[in-house]
């Protein structure tokens, strides 16, 4: 379980007048579930970008249990984000030609920790998904099959954080449901933090707290039960 606390993060881009995300104090606890949520160009994708190291910021500090991986080289990044980061993006990020179970390892196959424990924990993961048939090659999977594959390899390496960039957005309303309530119920038996950037009303409300960006700034942040000031 992680804990996230960003202070003074600053991104700007060449050419653009003002930073496109600012965040002077923002601290998630471990174990939080969180939506983040905001209108298009708000920032959402940058603060994912920062907080799980895929991009590097020059001014300002991103600390996880401690560890403050805007100080850390992109190698060093790239192996972090790795071990403690679980993704589930909207276009779930499958390999077609591989099975189900062959997308949940390879990750951990391409870091060189896949072990005989690792696939049976990726044969568990596949059935506590409701998949039921791990040799299942993707490109026959329905869209909320694939999803729930994505939701597997993200929860593997029983990550510190997962982070969902709009895990619903492309299931049907009673698919996107069934994969929300899931990726809910997965985090929180691996003991993982989530981070989830959503629009989904359903599952906004199932978070423990919500973030709003408003001009890459963070205009409301609300615990479940409160009204938006
Ligand atoms: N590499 C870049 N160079 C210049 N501007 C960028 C770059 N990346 C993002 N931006 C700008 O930063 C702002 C925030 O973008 P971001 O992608 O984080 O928004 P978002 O909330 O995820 O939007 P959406 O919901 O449309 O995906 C936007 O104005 C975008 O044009």
């Amino acid at each position: 379980m992680l804990s996230l606390s960003v202070e003074n993060l600053s991104v700007s881009f060449p050419g653009l007048d003002a930073p496109v995300l600012v965040i002077d104090d923002l601290k998630i606890a471990a174990g939080e579930h969180v939506a983040v949520t905001g209108g298009s160009g708000s920032g959402k994708s940058t603060f994912i970008n920062m907080v799980t190291g895929l991009d590097r910021t020059a001014s300002g500090n991103i600390f996880w249990n401690g560890q403050d991986i805007a100080r850390l080289s992109e190698g060093a990044r790239d192996r972090w984000r790795a071990e403690h980061v679980g993704l589930v993006m909207q276009d779930f990020h499958l390999f077609q030609g591989l099975s189900a179970v062959d997308n949940v390892l390879l990750p951990a196959r391409l870091s060189r920790v896949a072990d005989r424990a690792m696939t049976d924990r990726a044969h568990e993961l596949l059935s506590s998904v409701g998949l039921s048939r791990p040799n299942q090659k993707i490109d026959t999977m329905s869209r909320g099959e694939m999803q729930r594959v994505a939701i597997a390899r993200a929860l593997l390496r029983r990550p510190g954080v997962v982070v969902a960039d709009e895990p619903t957005a492309s299931l049907d309303g009673a698919s996107g449901e069934a994969v929300g309530k899931l990726l809910l119920e997965m985090a929180a038996s691996a003991g993982s933090t989530l981070i989830v950037v959503s629009h989904d009303q359903t599952l906004i409300d199932r978070l423990d707290r919500r973030l709003t960006l408003a001009a890459g700034r963070i205009k409301t942040d609300t615990k479940a039960g409160e009204r938006a000031q």
